[in-house]
C-alpha cells in the first residue's frame, strides 16, 4: 500500500502535513516532526469512537506529552452545538490547559469541526490536531481549518477559520465506519470530481466496485485525490473569499435539506440531493448535456445517495435557503457546473429556476 503525505501550504510556507497510513504507527513521528511534542494534551472524541480507538491513542501518546486529557460527548449532528462546547472549556479550564498545549480532534466531522472550534477560541486560539475517522472526515472536513457548530437548527452558523497543525488519517479507521456512513462521504468524494477534476470523476465511475468494497488500495488513492484536490482549492482562497466556494457545490438547497429533515439525513445525503439539484440547474441553463447529468446523477445513485425527501415542498426549501448563510448581497450563492470538472458561482439563480428543478426532484 502507497505510504505517504502531502503538505498544505499559505503563501508558499507549509502550515501542516496530512499523512495517509493504514495504522497510527507513526503518528509520534508526525507529533514530533510537527513540533508538538511534549505538551498537555486532550482528545476530544465522541460515544461511538472512544471505544474503538481512544485506548491506542491515549496509550501512543501518554509516553509523548506531559499528561493527556480526554473529553467524550454524545455523538451525532445534535451534539455540534455550542452547549458541548462550553463543557470542553470547562474541563479545559479545569485542567489548566494555557496555550502551549494542544487539542486532539479524534472522530468524524463533528468531532473534528466542534474540537477545532473549541481550539479557535479557547484563550483565543490553541493548537489543533485532526485524526479523522470517517470518510467524510478524511476526504473533506479535516482539510482547510473550517471550524464550527451548529446554532439552533442552522447549520455551521458559528465558526472560525482556524488551521490544524498535522492531520493524521488511518485509513484502517474505515473498517468500523457503518456502510451507510461511509457511503456518506462519497458525496464530497463525487463533488470533488465535478467540481474540479473531470478525470477524478471518471476514475471514480470506473472504480465503483473497488470503492464499494472498501479495497484498502482503492480507498488510499481516494482519499489522496481527493484531498489534493482540497489543499490546491484551500491553499488558493483559505478564507473562501471566491475559489473555496466552489467546495459548496451541492451545498446550497442540501444545507436547507438537512435541516428541514431534522438532521435525519446525513451530511453527504442531502449535499448528494442539492447535487443533483445543481447538475439539473446547470442543464436547464445549458451548460450540461441531458447525458451527462444523467450520468452524474447516476453515480450518487450508485453509492446509495438517492434518499427522498418528498414530505418537503418546494416553497419550504427555497424559503430555508434563503435564511441560510448563502446569502450574498440578497443573492443566494449557487455553485453550478461549467462543465464537468469545473465549476461557478452564480448569484442568478431565480426562484422560478429552483422551483422547476425542485419540482423535477420531488415529483
Ligand atoms: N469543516 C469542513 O470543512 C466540513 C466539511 C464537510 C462536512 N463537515 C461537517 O462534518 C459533519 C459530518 O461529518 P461525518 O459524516 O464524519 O459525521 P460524524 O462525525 O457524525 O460521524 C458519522 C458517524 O460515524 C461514527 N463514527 C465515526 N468514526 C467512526 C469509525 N471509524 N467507526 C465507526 N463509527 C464511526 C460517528 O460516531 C457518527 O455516528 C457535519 O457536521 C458537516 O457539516 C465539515
Ligand atoms: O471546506 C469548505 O470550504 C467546504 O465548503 C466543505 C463543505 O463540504 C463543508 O460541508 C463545509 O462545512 C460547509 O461550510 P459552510 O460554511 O458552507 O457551512
Ligand atoms: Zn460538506
Amino acid at each position: 500500500m502507497e505510504e505517504s503525505k502531502l503538505s498544505v501550504r499559505e503563501q508558499g510556507k507549509k502550515i501542516y502535513d496530512i499523512y495517509f497510513r493504514d495504522s497510527f504507527d507513526d503518528l509520534t513521528e508526525a507529533l514530533s516532526d510537527a513540533g508538538l511534542l511534549n505538551r498537555k494534551v486532550c482528545i476530544v472524541t465522541e460515544s461511538n469512537v472512544a471505544p474503538l480507538y481512544l485506548k491506542e491513542l491515549y496509550d501512543l501518546l501518554g509516553p509523548v506529552c506531559t499528561k493527556v486529557t480526554t473529553f467524550s460527548f454524545s455523538a451525532g449532528e445534535a451534539h455540534k452545538q455550542l452547549k458541548t462546547v462550553e463543557h470542553l472549556y470547562e474541563q479545559l479550564i479545569r485542567n489548566h490547559f494555557d496555550r502551549k498545549d494542544l487539542i486532539v480532534a479524534l472522530g468524524g466531522g463533528v468531532a473534528g469541526d466542534m474540537a477545532g472550534f473549541a481550539a479557535a477560541t479557547y484563550l483565543r486560539g490553541i493548537d489543533f490536531i485532526q485524526i479523522p475517522t470517517t470518510l467524510l472526515s478524511q476526504v473533506d472536513s479535516s482539510i482547510g481549518g473550517k471550524t464550527g457548530v451548529d446554532f439552533i437548527q442552522y447549520k455551521n452558523m458559528i465558526g472560525a477559520f482556524h488551521q490544524p497543525k498535522l492531520v493524521y488519517i488511518n485509513v484502517n479507521t474505515l473498517k468500523s465506519l457503518p456502510k451507510r456512513e461511509y457511503l456518506s462521504g462519497m458525496a464530497e468524494v463525487v463533488k470533488h470530481g465535478l467540481i474540479k477534476d473531470q478525470e477524478y470523476y471518471r476514475w471514480i465511475r470506473d472504480h465503483k466496485k473497488q470503492i464499494l468494497s472498501k479495497d484498502p488500495d482503492t480507498m488510499l488513492e481516494m482519499i489522496r485525490k481527493s484531498c489534493d484536490i482540497k489543499r490546491r482549492v484551500v491553499e488558493e482562497d483559505p478564507k473562501e473569499q471566491g475559489e473555496r466556494a466552489l467546495l459548496n457545490f451541492g451545498h446550497t438547497l442540501g444545507h436547507a435539506v438537512e435541516t428541514l429533515m431534522d438532521f435525519s439525513l446525513l451530511h453527504g445525503e442531502c449535499v448528494a440531493a442539492g447535487c443533483r439539484l445543481a447538475l439539473k440547474l446547470s442543464r436547464n441553463r445549458r451548460m450540461l448535456s441531458e447525458k451527462e447529468t444523467e450520468e452524474a446523477c447516476a453515480l450518487f445513485d450508485a453509492f446509495s445517495l438517492d434518499q427522498r425527501f418528498d414530505r418537503l415542498t418546494p416553497e419550504r426549501i427555497i424559503e430555508t435557503t434563503k435564511s441560510d448563510k448563502k446569502m450574498a448581497g440578497g443573492h443566494i450563492r449557487f455553485i453550478l457546473l461549467k462543465r464537468i470538472g469545473e465549476a461557478c458561482i452564480d448569484l442568478t439563480v431565480s426562484d422560478k429556476e429552483m422551483m422547476e428543478v425542485l419540482e423535477e426532484e420531488l415529483r
